[in-house]
């Protein structure tokens, strides 16, 4: 059966030499073929993992009405359509799927409000309204951006053949869309898409059958769920500083199981006044510009997210 590759991130972080180690050389490989692996031995515990997931089903149940009072319109980021709740039929991933059945509530890094887009507090609701809900992603987020992503960026600058804090001067205060998300039972769905940013780590509710595929290698190839290990998916940003070496790989949901499903992806940008420029060229990227035209495409236009339009 065709899978996808399984990194252990403590091999990663195991190497002392500049070149890196046999983990570093299958990263490469596997950014190269597929842009999509699990990641295991990352080091966050499961009973949190599993609290969190418990706190976002919990959170979904309750009535439409107290999920709206914490809808995209009541925040105040800009966009406002990076935080807060959005209900059935909300976002649009691909334009000929339409909008897509399923609900979702963003958060992202607690910073104060400047007049920088992606910045700023989210309203979300407390302890008496959805107990756990929001102390459980906040401990989740945490970890995921202390233990995981310094190290995954460290790893794939040494797989790039970089020093290994080439990427982190972007990432001192990176920008972070951290989403937990509702699939109905029988018939939830994410339309095909790329996802926008370096990369995604996605944590998925265990389910004996795969709700998510992924497009590498000329096949669609499902992501089962593994016990314990993430999904990560490169996005189009790597793909474009990487000039296309590292590959942004189209994928959808299709959530046909008789009990709803959860999810809880961490979509990661780097630090939101960061240029980067593409390795071997002189071109100069903003990638909040990016960003803000994604979320133009998926909220206004309605047009589709990453690179969507370009997959029929
Ligand atoms: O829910 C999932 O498994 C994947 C969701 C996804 O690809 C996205 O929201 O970008
Ligand atoms: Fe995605």
């Amino acid at each position: 059966m065709n899978t996808l590759p399984i990194i252990s991130l403590a091999q990663l972080k195991k190497s002392s030499s500049p070149s890196g180690n046999e983990e570093h050389k299958r990263l490469y490989d596997t950014c190269l073929e597929h842009g999509f692996f699990y990641l295991k031995d990352h080091g966050i515990s499961s009973e949190l993992v599993q609290k969190t997931i418990q706190a976002s089903r919990n959170f979904f149940q309750l009535p439409e009405e107290t999920k709206k009072a914490y809808s995209q319109d009541k925040q105040t980021v800009y966009p406002n359509t990076c935080r807060g709740y959005s209900p059935l039929y909300g976002e649009t991933l691909h334009e000929d799927v339409g909008p897509d059945p399923k609900e979702l509530f963003d958060l992202g890094i607690e910073r104060p409000h400047s007049d920088q887009p992606f910045t700023g507090t989210t309203l979300i609701p407390d302890e008496t309204v959805a107990p756990g809900f929001a102390s459980c992603h906040y401990q989740l987020q945490g970890e995921i951006m202390s233990k995981v992503v310094p190290h995954l960026l460290r790893g794939l600058a040494v797989a790039l053949g970089q020093k290994p804090d080439y990427f982190d001067p972007y990432f001192d205060e990176p920008i972070l869309i951290h989403r937990t998300i509702h699939y109905p039972p029988e018939g939830g769905i994410a339309g095909k898409h790329t996802d926008n940013g370096i990369f995604t780590i996605l944590i998925q509710e265990y389910f004996p059958n795969p709700s998510l595929r992924v497009y590498a290698k000329e096949a669609w190839i499902d992501a089962i769920c593994l016990e314990d290990a993430f999904v990560v998916n490169l996005g189009d940003m790597l793909q474009l500083w990487t000039n296309g070496l590292f590959i942004s790989t189209p994928h959808e949901v299709i959530h046909t199981l008789a009990k709803s499903r959860i999810s809880i992806p961490f979509f990661v940008y780097p630090n939101v006044n960061a240029v980067f420029q593409p390795i071997g060229s002189d071109e100069k990227i903003n990638p909040t510009e990016i960003m803000l035209k994604n979320f133009n495409s998926i909220w206004v236009e309605k047009t589709g997210g990453g690179r969507a339009k370009e997959l029929k």
